[in-house]
């Protein structure tokens, strides 16, 4: 498949006059498991709720897979999705969730659901209400899955799980993708959460796409530059700045640049993925007010 998993074209979404989402564009390519990072409030949500077509666009586009989300029988098919809080049917069994998922998803993989509630240890009897949240989120998780979508949506899956669930799942997660070639696009307020399972990453804050990319390509333009105190204008030409600190005569900066740095004055480090999200975190640090943001 060569197709886009998501494409997005100047796409805001408001409710009244607050934006909850502004001028965003996007091109996540097929096949890459995608971190979407942002703090509480940031748009992520409400950019999830488009991908699936529970929303629609205040205005510009986007598709997922080619079409229009939520377009038809044939895209909702496509898409498996597991909302925030990992809705189920309080009074429905484990069992009653996957004979409703055979009779509602025309491309329904029973062995694969059978097996994983087995894996899990869940009991097909027990009543949805009465499972742990950790549990519920694994149930909703299996329901997606056994859709056999292309492109898996999942709103901070491992927000209720304890740090060695988290690591089971997203283990889980990505040899189920790997062995299905499914794409993913999931969020999370920390990268730290991602690091180890994304290959592509969106840094969405206060409703704006700050950065968005193959996360080899982010790694191999990103820096850090230390050297004798300046200002950002002394740096070499092309380096776009995305941090600025300054103690005593040290400057050091995090910038993004295309050409490999050259400046025998600074010294040049690599970032992990997760100073690269800081540093456009901080950037945008400054107080945000979106409901005075003026409507476009
Ligand atoms: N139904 C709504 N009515 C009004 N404002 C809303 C509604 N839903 C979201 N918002 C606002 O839109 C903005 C983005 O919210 P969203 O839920 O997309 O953020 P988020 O990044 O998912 O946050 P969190 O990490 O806390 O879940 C916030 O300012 C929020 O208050």
């Amino acid at each position: 498949m060569t197709q886009a998993v998501l494409q997005a074209e100047g796409l805001t979404k408001r409710y009244g006059r607050r934006v909850a989402l502004a001028d965003c564009t996007l091109d996540v390519p097929p096949g890459r498991v995608v971190g979407l990072v942002g703090p509480n409030g940031a748009g992520k949500t409400t950019l999830l709720q488009l991908a699936v077509g529970m929303l629609t666009p205040t205005a510009g586009r986007i598709t997922v897979l080619g079409d229009r989300p939520g377009a038809g029988p044939v895209q909702l098919a496509k898409v498996g999705f597991v909302a925030q809080d990992a809705p189920t049917y309080a009074n429905l069994s484990v069992e009653d969730h996957l004979r409703f998922g055979a009779h509602t998803n025309p491309r329904w993989d029973q062995t694969l659901a059978d097996e994983r509630t087995a894996q899990l240890g869940l009991d097909p009897r027990q009543k949805a209400g009465r499972l742990s949240g950790g549990q519920r989120a694994q149930l909703a998780l299996t329901m997606a899955i056994a859709k056999r979508p292309d492109l898996l949506i999942l709103d901070e899956p491992v927000a209720s799980l304890d740090p060695i669930a988290r690591r089971e799942f997203l283990s889980g997660l990505m040899a189920y993708t790997a062995e299905h070639r499914t794409s993913v696009i999931l969020s999370s307020h920390l990268v730290s959460d991602l690091e180890r399972v994304c290959d592509h990453l969106i840094v969405l804050t206060a409703s704006r796409v700050r950065v968005a990319g193959d996360v080899d390509e982010l790694m191999g333009t990103h820096y850090r530059l230390t050297g004798a105190r300046r200002d950002a204008a002394d740096l070499p030409a092309g380096a776009e700045v995305i941090e600025h600190s300054a103690a005593g005569r040290q400057s050091t900066f995090v910038v993004r640049s295309v050409v490999p740095i050259d400046d025998p004055s600074l010294s040049v480090e690599q970032l992990t993925l997760e100073d690269l999200v800081l540093a456009y975190l901080s950037r945008t640090a400054a107080p945000h007010r979106p409901e005075l943001e003026t409507a476009r």
